[in-house]
């Protein structure tokens, strides 16, 4: 009692303690380091990290830490890779990974010639044999070397891109150093720091830049390797897709009753442009087997050079686009959003070829036009997606789409992701938002009260095969699409996920976010 007055005792037993102890450690080794090039790796290093090994045999067992003390066990030489020239034997230092240790020390330089790694000499010896030295070596590493006579002067600049294809080096048997290589799925963001190499760049994730860098392929190089394999790629959309998509629709006359029960129209809010569940999945395989040799001329090119935008205040909006697979609950929350503030969001206004009825305005449900100056439309893509339903045309133009811009509104729409790429441009400069359904047990619990909506099936429950159909669709869009997501929300809680939208939807408009730097570097680019 007496001890812990005034906190004495708790302040003993806290400098007691080995974590604190080992922390002091490291900061006084680091402030050693401090300032220091090369990074001297010391005795006292070793032994600290061997204290640190103790240390950690207390800490309750976990992936990390068993990650961690493998690698104070051992600590890999993880910064350069090595090649063999193929006319002298010569071995010499490929690269050298930015942010690594050989980086950091500021000794090795792509272009040296190995000639001893701890006093073996490595002429005659094959890459693996010499990588074979190094993985038997422990504490500190001696290199013998002859510098390459004109060290390479970096003039890069930093380039950001998105991952358009996922890669992983383990499954790549061409990567000069599978350990090396940077795993990337489509979608992520990557800063790539050199490009010397004509196969090889280096590159981190965006999520993760005090890591050091990792192996990727080049542009070429990967573009090359989807090739070799377009035939077990997921689905790209083709180029002859790139005209505006065309749809079997289903449409509903939807009203919308507000209070006291009078008929509210918000404009162009209408069910119109989702595709009907069964004849989606007939429309789509039609598409597989019509074309596929040209999948392969079309696939598109594995990175897209972005950049970090920020629209300023008096700039148009994002045009905002849901995507999902049918029942999902895309129009549910798109209605949601739009009536909490019908002043701020609005979708855009169809066009249709049917014949206006007498209780409708042009330019209020639809907009009414021949079916020539549709099909004109059409011809001058200015259709996002449209479709034909009961022998009418139907469609969601980018007219109408700017029409909402224009008046300061943030323009809501879902699209089937087909015209993601369409919509892709410099002028609406699109957000794109996937609604992902939760688990099939999730929604099972939560789809209790909720209804089929389509022309086919209305008012109709939701039935197991339903609920894997969504399941599997989902899985097939973001496997050919999540490249084109910006934002993933799942839909498991209405109510929360209707709050998510709406914060990603003012995220969208008011914070910086990555996109093509067509966009942004050139008013002429699509
Ligand atoms: N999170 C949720 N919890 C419970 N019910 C939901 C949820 N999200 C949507 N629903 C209900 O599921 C049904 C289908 O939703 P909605 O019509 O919005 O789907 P959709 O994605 O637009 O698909 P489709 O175009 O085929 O209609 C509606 O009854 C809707 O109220």
């Amino acid at each position: 009692c007496k001890r812990d007055a005034n906190g004495v005792g708790m302040l003993y037993e806290l400098l007691r303690s080995h974590w604190l102890q080992a922390l002091l450690k490291i900061y006084e080794c680091l402030q050693q380091y401090l300032g220091k090039r090369p990074a001297p790796v010391t005795l006292q290093a070793r032994v600290l990290s061997r204290e640190v090994i103790e240390l950690l045999h207390e800490a309750p067992p976990s992936g990390e830490v068993k990650e961690l003390r493998r690698l104070l066990r051992s600590p890999h030489f993880k910064g350069a890779t090595i090649k063999r020239h193929e006319i002298t034997g010569d071995i010499t230092v490929a690269r050298v990974i930015h942010g690594g240790l050989a980086d950091r020390s500021g000794l090795l330089y792509a272009g040296d010639k190995l000639v001893e790694v701890n006093g073996v000499p490595v002429e005659g010896l094959d890459p693996e044999q010499v990588i074979n030295i190094l993985a038997l070596s422990q504490g500190t590493i001696m290199f013998k070397l002859i510098p390459v006579s004109d060290r390479p002067v970096s003039n890069q600049t930093t380039l950001y891109v998105r991952a358009m294809a996922d890669y992983w080096p383990l499954q790549d048997p061409a990567i000069p150093c599978a350990d090396a290589g940077l795993p990337f799925k489509r979608g992520e963001i990557l800063q790539i720091v050199d490009q010397n190499d004509a196969l090889w760049w280096q590159a981190r994730k965006v999520s993760d830049l005090s890591a050091c860098a990792g192996l990727i392929p080049s542009n070429h190089l990967l573009k090359r390797k989807q090739r070799e394999f377009w035939w077990c790629q997921p689905f790209q959309p083709h180029l002859c897709l790139k005209s505006s998509m065309f749809f079997v629709l289903c449409i509903l006359e939807e009203e919308e009753f507000g209070e006291f029960g009078q008929r509210v129209f918000i404009a162009g809010f209408r069910r119109s442009m989702r595709l009907c569940r069964r004849k989606a999945r007939l429309q789509q395989q039609s598409c597989y087997s019509r074309c596929p040799s040209s999948c392969y001329s079309a696939l598109a090119a594995p990175y897209e050079e972005v950049v970090r935008y920020q629209r300023h205040p008096t700039d148009r909006h994002r045009l905002i686009i849901l995507v999902g697979p049918a029942g999902v609950g895309v129009n549910e929350l798109r209605r949601r959003l739009i009536t909490s503030n019908p002043r701020e969001f609005q979708s855009a206004t169809p066009h249709t070829t049917r014949v206006q009825k007498s209780y409708e305005m042009n330019g209020r449900e639809y907009h009414y036009i021949s079916k020539e100056t549709f099909e004109n439309m059409v011809y001058s893509h200015r259709m996002l997606e449209y479709g034909e339903y009961k022998g009418y045309l139907y469609g969601t133009s980018i007219d109408a789409v700017r029409t909402v811009l224009d008046a300061g509104k943030i323009c809501v729409i879902d699209l089937e992701p087909q015209g993601i790429q369409i919509a892709r441009t410099h002028e609406l400069k699109p957000y794109i938002i996937f609604i992902k359904p939760p688990s099939i047990g999730c929604m099972r619990q939560t789809r209790k009260n909720a209804r089929i909506i389509t022309d086919y099936y209305v008012n109709m429950k939701f039935k197991e095969e339903d609920l894997q159909e969504m399941e599997e669709s989902a899985k097939k869009m973001e496997a050919q699409f999540g490249q084109f997501f910006d934002h993933v929300i799942v839909n498991d809680n209405l109510q929360e996920a209707s709050a998510q939208l709406l914060s990603a939807v003012h995220r969208a408009q008011d914070e910086p976010q990555w996109v093509p730097a067509v966009w942004i570097c050139s008013d002429n680019q699509p």
